[in-house]
């Protein structure tokens, strides 16, 4: 049996974690068993690996090749046996952040980008990615309201700007996959449009 796999991209402060809870039990009240997880992060490994990269100084390079060392833990030893045992796996961000942040915002090339996505998760994607979009100015007044800037999270505005044209790109080439939200408006009005494409994708 094969599960779901969605994902959940946008620039730091777009309002992912506050929707997701609410995501995980429209699948639990279908009866779905969820497994909610992040990038980097959610296994004991990457988890090390995201303290690591999210706190300590590294060229661009590093910090990619640790986002996809992180990424290739993750599917081994959570994504893949959740899907096998049927499980719906939402995961706070994938691949799609590595193209905006490495790519978009550090300035890495496809060339690089390309062969990593493509070795490490070996044809597993996403069958469906919300990308919550708002502009960098205002997910930075959320952020500062909310919490103590990691190292990613210190870049100036500009950065941001580059990982949301990153993250229209990769929309623009998997528009079956990645189905992009309005996140500038109240969490009840996102909720709204999150739920109408959950409706229309996984219909009762
Ligand atoms: N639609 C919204 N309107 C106004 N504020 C919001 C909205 N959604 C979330 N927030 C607030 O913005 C802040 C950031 O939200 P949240 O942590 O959900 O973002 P995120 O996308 O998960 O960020 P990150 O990727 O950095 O973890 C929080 O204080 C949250 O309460
Ligand atoms: C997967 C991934 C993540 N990032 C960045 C994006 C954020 O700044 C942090 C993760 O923090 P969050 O609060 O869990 O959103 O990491 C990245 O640069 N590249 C990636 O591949």
């Amino acid at each position: 049996m094969t599960g779901r796999f969605i994902s959940f991209e946008g620039i730091d402060g777009a309002g992912k974690s506050t929707q997701i809870a609410s995501i995980a039990a429209w699948f639990q009240a279908r009866g779905d068993e969820v497994a909610l997880t992040r990038e980097p992060g959610g296994t004991p490994l990457a988890e090390d690996l995201r303290a690591l990269v999210l706190n300590r100084p590294m060229d661009s390079l590093t910090e990619l090749l640790l986002m996809f060392a992180a990424r290739r833990d993750h599917l081994q030893t959570l994504i893949l046996p959740a899907l096998a045992a049927g499980k719906t796996v939402l995961c706070d961000r994938f691949t799609d952040s590595s193209f905006a942040y490495q790519g978009g915002g550090r300035g890495l090339p496809l060339r690089m980008l390309d062969p990593l996505a493509d070795w490490v998760q070996d044809g597993t994607e996403p069958e469906l990615t919300f990308w919550f979009d708002l502009p960098p100015a205002m997910a930075a007044a959320r952020r500062a309201g909310a919490r103590e800037a990691d190292r990613i999270e210190a870049q100036q505005l500009d950065f941001f700007e580059r990982a949301r044209g990153g993250f229209a790109a990769r929309a623009e080439k998997a528009p079956q996959r990645v189905v992009r939200i309005d996140a500038s408006v109240a969490p009840d009005a996102v909720w709204a449009q999150v739920q109408a494409v959950l409706q229309q994708r996984y219909p009762a």
